[in-house]
């Protein structure tokens, strides 16, 4: 398992052990004391998440407000998308800048996301399988966003315009500014 810096304080990128044979292939997608020994937080994931959906959906950017903040640990299980991330900590050096990658099924690589960023991801093949832990639980009622196409961020999601599907509630997202 290998960690990355992203540039953003407490955001990493996670490679784990991809253990190949003539059967095919097997990985720990996820383990408590080597998360916690190498990432170097005490982090309690509580919820699971799934979401499959087909090229050109653009899920985000969202983010719970207050005690009811999450961290996240993102994969793709099947698929390929392109993950981005907004630090939106008021007090961060770093605030409003981003981080993005590309998580496939193929390169079975993980983000971890902490409380305070604005997560979002594009969805760049059909059936794609997403992926995630959260460390504190859905509470509808805290629930943020910023509209993906923000003027501030101008985050290139690597899809046409035409092809973009948002949810309704994505469409009325707020600009970073308004935050
Ligand atoms: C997030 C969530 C949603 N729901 C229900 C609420 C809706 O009836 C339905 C779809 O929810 P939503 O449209 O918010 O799903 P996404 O657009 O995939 O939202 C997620 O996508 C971005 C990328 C994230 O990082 C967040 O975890 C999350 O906001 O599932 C639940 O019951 N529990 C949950 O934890």
């Amino acid at each position: 398992m290998i960690v990355r810096e992203t540039g953003l304080q407490d955001c990493f990128v996670i490679e784990p052990t991809i253990f190949d044979d003539g059967r095919g292939s097997f990985f720990e997608s996820f383990n408590l004391q080597k998360f916690q020994e190498k990432v170097g937080l005490n982090i309690n994931f509580v919820q699971d998440n799934q979401s499959i959906s087909q090229r050109g959906v653009l899920r985000g950017l969202h983010f719970q407000k207050g005690e009811f903040a999450q961290a996240k640990l993102v994969r793709v299980i099947k698929g390929r998308v392109l993950d981005v991330v907004v630090d939106i900590r008021k007090n961060s050096e770093t605030f409003g800048q981003t981080f993005s990658i590309e998580l496939t099924g193929e390169n079975n690589k993980q983000l971890f996301v902490p409380r305070g960023f604005a997560h979002g991801f594009s969805v760049l093949e059909d059936d794609t399988i997403f992926f995630y832990k959260c460390d504190n639980y859905y509470h509808k009622a805290s629930e943020g966003g910023i509209l993906f196409n923000d003027k501030t961020l101008q985050i290139d999601w690597k899809l046409k315009k035409e092809e973009i599907l948002l949810s309704e509630k994505d469409t009325f997202l707020n600009s970073l500014d308004h935050l």
